[in-house]
């Protein structure tokens, strides 16, 4: 039958096998081809999927919350993202939908209570110091090798992701991982580059395989796993890895019996549930591969994009550097030796860099639903179709595939101003709420998405990440090195990692040097 979407505008079909998924995949950086849509048809328009499917896009703020919050369990994931999940992360929550994650939810949201997270910040300050320390003995041994002037070239991609690794270790599941003292743990033979050697430029028949799994039931589908590509095994590997590891944390939890890590306040919640609700043995232990994952380079590949924006912008790194060094005087003249979340909470510059580097580089860029039924989804900012009519709503068949770009809403000149593609984290302290619709848990961003199936550790990162950049602007200067070495790119792989081709995997290098 005639899909309602044929009169939506939308770019050219490159390719009748995989449709415009050729352009999505195979671009340069994240953007390239949505932002170009986005200028080009408004908010929300059609793209082509595997043999000549249409596929909408959306990046209007209602048409968002009507598809991510309002409508409840209306608009599942997709089957074949659900089941990418399940392969990597188990039957956890993430993949969980329905009634399954309604229960599934419930019973860990206690374990990120505001008040359970806030009693992370000296956690999270803890291994910030211990990264400054680790940072001061690569600085060193750099300074002395190559004589710089403006501080070592340090690559600070593996640095953030062992930081957040330890942290989500031991506030997670109680547990050292030893990843700022060790390059080696026994995750990283299992987890290194685990999302760019899979999800990076996938092949075509790969894109047109999955494409089918929507069609397939889900226990024939579960055979996938099973299949010999590289992308396969590399995930096998890793769930097989975290099985066994997740096993070890619940026996040990158990044995020790009051500890404050999140599984083991959810595995407490667990026990009062009603039987018949009760997360099962391999859902506890399917949470510890997720949050794992979920909770760890997320934060570290966010941190990146952040401190590239401060290397390029100075006078912003300065200006936040004083507002800290004024804060740091309050806290020494009361007596205390750390920050506060209220101290941290007083450093509107900081916060408003964080909210703007977050915007510009939202690391889970794009996410896909599908409509369970006929239904139409309201528009903020009308569009005008091909036929030149102007339309406020759009009406979608049941099963229609719906990709939210997160990365285009985080840049939408309606929501942000005329200059949503330039940094200016000014536009934070002034931003009148009211004006907007309300979507994303955080600066209604849509980084940590929205409603019953956002980001259920959004808060946790937060304080992590600005425990983290006060701790770090307190002790360094961080630049960007000159262009002859390597121009950071946002390489579309399953979490948007910074990359140069002048280097091997994820790389963000800037020069680090202490400040007196
Ligand atoms: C900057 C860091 C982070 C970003 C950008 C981020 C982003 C997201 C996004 C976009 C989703 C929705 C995914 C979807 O609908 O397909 C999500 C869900 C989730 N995140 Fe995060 N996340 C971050 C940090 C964390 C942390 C630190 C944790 C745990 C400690 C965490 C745990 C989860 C979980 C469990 C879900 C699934 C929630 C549900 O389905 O109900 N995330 N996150």
């Amino acid at each position: 039958r005639k899909s309602m979407l044929d009169d939506i505008r939308g770019p050219e079909n490159p390719s009748f096998w995989i449709g415009n998924e050729k352009d999505i995949r195979y671009q340069g950086e994240v953007g390239d081809v949505d932002f170009k849509w986005m200028r080009e048809y408004g908010s929300v328009w059609r793209v082509k999927g595997c043999m000549g499917e249409n596929s909408l896009m959306i990046a209007d703020p209602k048409a968002l919350q009507y598809v991510l919050q309002t409508s409840g369990y209306r608009f599942p994931k997709r089957p074949d993202a659900r089941e990418v999940t399940r392969m990597i992360l188990g039957r956890g929550i993430v993949w969980s939908d329905g009634h399954g994650h309604q229960r599934q939810r419930r019973i860990m949201s206690p374990a990120f209570s505001a008040a359970q997270l806030k009693s992370f910040l000296p956690l999270f300050q803890r291994y910030g110091l211990k990264l400054v320390e680790k940072l001061r003995g690569e600085i060193v041994s750099g300074a002395e090798a190559n004589k710089r002037t403006v501080g070592s070239l340090i690559n600070l991609v593996p640095w953030f992701s062992r930081t957040t690794l330890d942290i989500i270790g031991e506030a997670g599941f109680n547990y050292e991982f030893g990843g700022l003292d060790d390059t080696e743990t026994e995750l990283s033979k299992v987890y290194n580059n685990l999302f760019i050697d899979s999800t990076l430029y996938p092949s075509k028949l790969d894109i047109v395989f999955k494409s089918f799994w929507r069609y397939i039931p889900e226990t024939p589908l579960h055979l996938v796993r099973y299949l010999p590509s590289r992308e396969y095994r590399r995930f096998r590997q890793y769930t097989d890895f975290m099985a066994d590891f997740a096993r070890r944390i619940v026996e040990k939890n158990e044995a020790q019996g009051d500890a404050k890590d999140i599984i083991s306040v959810l595995m407490r919640a667990n026990a009062s549930e009603n039987p018949r609700s009760k997360l099962s043995e391999y859902e506890v232990f399917d949470q510890i591969s997720t949050l794992l994952l979920a909770g760890h380079d997320t934060t570290a590949t966010s941190l990146d994009w952040l401190f590239w924006e401060l290397g390029k912008h100075p006078e912003w790194q300065t200006r936040i550097r004083e507002e800290i060094a004024a804060v740091r005087a309050q806290v020494t003249a009361r007596g205390d030796t750390n920050f506060s979340m209220g101290d941290l909470e007083g450093m509107p510059s900081m916060q408003a860099a964080l909210k703007e580097a977050m915007r510009l580089h939202p690391i889970v860029w794009q996410i896909v639903r599908i409509a369970a039924q006929d239904d139409v989804i309201p528009l903020a900012f009308p569009i005008t179709t091909r036929s030149g009519k102007v339309i406020n709503a759009v009406p979608v068949r049941k099963g229609q595939s719906i990709t939210v770009s997160i990365c285009s809403y985080n840049r939408l000149p309606e929501v942000w101003g005329a200059d949503a593609d330039k940094w200016n984290p000014e536009r934070f302290l002034n931003i009148d709420k009211s004006k907007q619709t309300s979507v994303g848990v955080y600066a209604n961003l849509m980084n940590f998405s929205a409603g019953i199936r956002g980001c259920i550790g959004w808060k946790f990162s937060v304080i992590e990440m600005q425990a983290i950049v006060a701790t770090l602007l307190e002790n360094f200067e961080f630049t960007l090195p000159t262009a002859d070495k390597g121009e950071v790119i946002r390489k579309p792989t399953g979490l948007m990692v910074p990359m140069s081709d002048m280097y091997p995997g994820a790389w963000m290098g800037l020069h680090v040097k202490s400040v007196a």
